[in-house]
């Protein structure tokens, strides 16, 4: 029985799919103006995790993550940058599928992208202001009126009297209430937009996804997720656009990853205290960046600093060595073990992914015993057993070598370095040792560790 941390009840609660053995999910993806840093990779990991166990438990998982490829930051930072929006949203959604490729992050099972959807969210719209729950305003824009809805603040646990008392009244706006937001905004002469039964104008991002997430997945879905400062306002109007419109629940589980911080404060692009994906994966191997993520828990806050990565470098490759040298048993000749129970019951328990990284350091510690106690038959069955568990993560797929001998970022190519152990085992063959050490400690010096054993020399990195 899986367990999922409910944001909207505040509880863990038994998962149970709507339709027995699919799971339909949506989670609001990036508005793509910019690369993504290391915030934005927290919350594509974590939901990559959680769809890999959730088809590892056996459901069907129908995983929709958007794309926001129209908004105010878009247009002016084309407009900065003197090109096009598309050219931009484009060149933004290549850089993030690239980000997320070599993060091993798979891709959703749909990605639609808002500007698809215009007639869509037109629709929705205007259900909602045949229904009452929404006003179009003189100026062109269109407001729901969130007075409304008597459920606006159930997630947030927000009283709708002090949002109304709290909001500042901007007089440009042509609001009813303080609290109502807009749904569509009208556009200036010239600028991007759509026609609409309202004028030409441009979707609001919180319509946007309710009109997506129900498009593909129906009224009523599984799991509605996002990052940590999604909640309140945008999941809170996207329930009360979407009930409202369909007259139904709109996602039964509300789930929220956790923030990335730096020093204490959340990394974001706002505050500038932030890292892109690949400006990090210039000096951390993909993988590494992926295990510091999956190693917290998905809705714990995670500080990011060079040490900590450095450190979880320093455990990936714990269990590495152990597989190293050791070629794991076929899958399928490995009956379940005490280590997949345990995995399992960690992962049932809100995907504890600290947990099931701790189930894989057990199981990497009996491959080092059953090595030390020459049980080679034993060791490879372990070394399967952990290779079938890092999968569920996105983890331990690499061979090992390819692992160790990842790109540095150093002078020395892998074909360099190949040449001159060769020329180093010449050099002992031919009993020049003083030769042979000055080798090693030349690749010493640029970081390349060797290892001898009776198979021959393999290296690493320092
Ligand atoms: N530091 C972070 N940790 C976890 N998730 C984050 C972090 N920063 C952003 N996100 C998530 O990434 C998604 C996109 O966020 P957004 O584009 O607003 O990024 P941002 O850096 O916070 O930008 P801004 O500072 O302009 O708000 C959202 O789901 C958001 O919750
Ligand atoms: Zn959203």
């Amino acid at each position: 029985m899986i367990r999922i941390y409910n944001t909207l009840t505040q509880q863990k609660e038994e998962f149970k799919s709507i339709e027995p053995g699919k799971v339909r999910m949506y989670v609001c993806g990036m508005t793509v103006y910019d690369y993504c840093h290391l915030g934005h990779a927290r919350v594509l990991v974590a939901f990559d995790v959680i769809t890999r166990y959730l088809r590892h438990r056996g459901y069907d998982v129908h995983y929709v993550r958007n794309i926001t490829d129209i908004d105010d930051k878009i247009l002016r930072r084309a407009e900065e940058n003197g090109e096009r929006f598309t050219e931009l949203t484009e060149r933004m959604i290549r850089a993030m599928h690239e980000d997320e490729a070599r993060l091993g992050v798979l891709s959703p099972t749909e990605e639609p992208r808002a500007t698809g959807y215009i007639d869509e969210i037109v629709a929705m719209i205007h259900k909602l202001v045949a229904s009452g729950h929404a006003y179009a305003a003189d100026n062109g824009d269109v407001y729901f009126a969130v007075e409304s809805f008597d459920g606006y603040g159930k997630l947030s646990k927000k009283k709708l009297e002090d949002l109304v008392a709290g909001a500042r009244v901007d007089v440009q706006e042509a609001k009813r209430s303080p609290a109502d937001f807009a749904l569509w905004k009208a556009a200036d002469e010239g600028e991007v937009s759509w026609p609409s039964p309202w004028g030409d104008g441009r979707p609001g991002w919180h319509i946007e996804c309710s009109a997506m997430s129900t498009c593909c997945l129906g009224d009523t879905f599984d799991i509605h997720g996002g990052g940590p400062d999604l909640l309140f306002p945008h999941h809170e109007n996207e329930i009360a656009q979407s009930e409202c419109a369909t007259g139904h629940e709109f996602a039964r589980a509300w789930m929220h990853a956790g923030a990335i911080r730096v020093n204490k404060e959340k990394m974001s692009k706002s505050l500038g205290n932030f890292f892109t994906i690949r400006e990090i994966l210039e000096s951390y191997p993909a993988e590494v960046v992926r295990y510091f993520l999956v190693s917290s828990h998905y809705r714990s806050q995670v500080d990011y600093s060079e040490d900590n990565l450095a450190e979880a470098g320093r455990t990936l490759t714990k269990l590495y060595h152990a597989l190293r040298g050791v070629v794991p048993a076929k899958a399928g000749e490995v009956a379940e073990t005490e280590h997949d129970r345990r995995f399992q019951e960690v992962m049932d328990d809100d995907f504890n992914t600290a947990g099931a990284i701790a189930v894989l350091h057990a199981v990497a510690n009996d491959i080092n015993q059953h090595r030390r106690d020459g049980q080679e038959q034993e060791a490879k069955e372990s070394a399967a057993v952990l290779v079938r568990l890092g999968a569920v993560l996105g983890l331990l797929q690499q061979d090992p070598e390819a692992f160790f001998q990842a790109d540095t970022g150093g002078e020395l190519s892998a074909e360099d370095i190949e040449a001159m152990i060769q020329a180093r085992t010449d050099a002992r063959l031919a009993k020049d040792f003083a030769e042979a050490d000055r080798i090693r400690d030349e690749l010493a010096d640029k970081g390349i560790i060797l290892d001898d054993s009776r198979q021959g020399t393999t290296w690493r990195k320092a």
